[in-house]
């Protein structure tokens, strides 16, 4: 059971204040497809874009559980707000904060505390759940690094300034494993090799560009590369822990969808009349309301327990944040569901906003982990093995207990 402290409580109050105008624009950020700079213009003067970046770079040095209050609040007006608050706080953010050099930092900070929304890129078309067979390749030569290859899916490809690449670190012509590296756009590096290649459309969230990204002899310094603790061989690994957290702020940007969707319901049933009375007193509708809410305290209790357990520098933990991530994300597309059907045909209207977050909602399963793939990583995590999906992976471990079977 959590309480929130009295600063908590007045950070959320504050969200919920800056929500109403983010409210407002909602519909027209879904229609015209741009990104909201007014609303980021507003929530980096309310300090929300960088919330957790620790104080000694400029940031508020709040928590996980801060961010999420920020997101929740966002979401549940205008979704891509919502996403915008998520990448301007975890993700690529949390990373540079926890493994960058002091430079890395100080350029990460400036932006965001200025108004970016970091662009963490690690979807290739080939190379989507199984994220370890990227091929795009960082090829050390001297002092620089050159980068070739095609990432997709980018979220604010076209409007982001850093970008956290992840690639294969090749020295000396071998692979050293999955690495981090920073490309701020139109700054100091300027790349004319990042080609932001096209826009794909999409169901939802329709004022936040997704991008094919193309990578051409993309130089990057040494400087820029983000080690992480154990270097490129552990890299991958580190990238994901740092990872967890955007996942927890996915599901809660989900459960923010949903919870805005259910409040309109809910007061829809109470002024909506049929049969001559409000159609809040059929009993099968107060069952569905019944349900709307118990899937969203359930994810709320998920997000804030997994927000919470990151350490002052750490991460979310991996399997907390995999379970919010499932249970928020499914939970989300089900409670928007219901919300429109409550409505009935105002439900179905453009001119109205549940659609809207029926559409918005129905990334969630997918983006970050799609529902299938935590549910792996949570089943892993409960057995304490490992569950490799390819055929080789699976092979090699059963030869291995054939092996060790034999031995005994
Ligand atoms: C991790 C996967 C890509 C599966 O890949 P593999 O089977 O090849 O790798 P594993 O052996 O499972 O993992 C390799 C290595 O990394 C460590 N790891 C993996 N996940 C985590 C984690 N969540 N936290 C901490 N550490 C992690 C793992 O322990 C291994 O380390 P060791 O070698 O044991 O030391 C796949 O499971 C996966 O996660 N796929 C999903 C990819 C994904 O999430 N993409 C997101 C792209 S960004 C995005 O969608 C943004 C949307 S949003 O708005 O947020
Ligand atoms: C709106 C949106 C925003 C995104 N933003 C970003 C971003 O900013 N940066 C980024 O790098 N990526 C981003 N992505 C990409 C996202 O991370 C991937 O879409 C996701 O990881 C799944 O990859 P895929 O789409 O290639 O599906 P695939 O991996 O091809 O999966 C297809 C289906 O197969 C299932 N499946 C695959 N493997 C298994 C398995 N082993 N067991 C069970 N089921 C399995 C999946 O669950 C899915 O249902 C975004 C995607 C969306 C839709």
């Amino acid at each position: 059971m959590f309480t929130l402290t009295e600063a908590q409580a007045r950070l959320r109050d504050t969200a919920r204040e800056l929500a109403q105008e983010a409210a407002a624009q909602a519909a027209e950020t879904d229609r015209s497809l741009q990104y909201p700079w007014p609303m980021v213009r507003r929530m980096t003067e309310a300090k929300f874009m960088g919330l957790t970046i620790p104080r000694e770079w400029g940031g508020q040095g709040g928590s996980y559980l801060d961010a999420v209050l920020v997101v929740e609040e966002m979401a549940k007006a205008c979704a891509v707000c919502g996403r915008i608050a998520v990448e301007a706080n975890m993700g690529a953010v949390g990373a540079v904060m926890a493994y960058g050099t002091i430079e890395q930092k100080r350029i990460a900070a400036e932006l965001v505390l200025a108004g970016d929304k970091p662009a963490i890129c690690i979807t290739e078309p080939e190379a989507g759940s199984a994220a370890g067979e990227m091929t795009t390749t960082a090829v050390r030569k001297g002092d620089k690094w050159i980068i070739n290859g095609v990432k997709h899916w980018i979220t604010g490809g076209g409007v982001s300034r850093l970008h956290l690449i992840f690639a294969r670190a090749i020295e000396d012509g071998v692979d050293q494993g999955i690495g981090g590296f920073l490309v701020v756009r139109n700054g100091e590096n300027d790349p004319a090799q990042l080609v932001v290649k096209r826009r794909i459309p999409s169901m939802g969230l329709c004022g936040m560009p997704e991008a094919e990204l193309h990578f051409v002899e993309l130089e990057v310094p040494d400087r820029m590369v983000l080690r992480a603790p154990g270097g490129f061989k552990r890299g991958f690994g580190k990238l994901m822990d740092a990872y967890n957290g955007q996942r927890v702020g996915a599901a809660t940007a989900a459960l923010g969808i949903a919870a805005g969707a259910y409040d309109r319901a809910l007061a829809f049933v109470q002024q909506r009349r049929q049969f001559g009375r409000p159609i809040a007193e059929f009993q099968g509708l107060g069952w569905m309301l019944a349900d709307m809410s118990i899937k969203l305290e359930a994810s709320r209790a998920l997000i804030w327990q997994a927000a919470a357990s990151a350490g002052p520098n750490g991460f979310p933990d991996r399997l907390m944040a995999a379970r919010a991530k499932v249970l928020a994300a499914d939970s989300a597309v089900e409670v928007t569901n219901a919300a429109l059907q409550l409505w009935g045909a105002a439900g179905y209207s453009r001119e109205n906003p549940m659609e809207r977050a029926v559409r918005d909602a129905r990334m969630f399963p997918i983006a970050g982990g799609t529902a299938q793939i935590l549910r792996n990583q949570v089943a892993e995590q409960l057995l304490g093995r490992k569950l490799p999906q390819t055929r080789d992976g699976m092979l090699k471990l059963a030869m291995d207990e054939a092996t060790k079977q034999a031995a005994e």
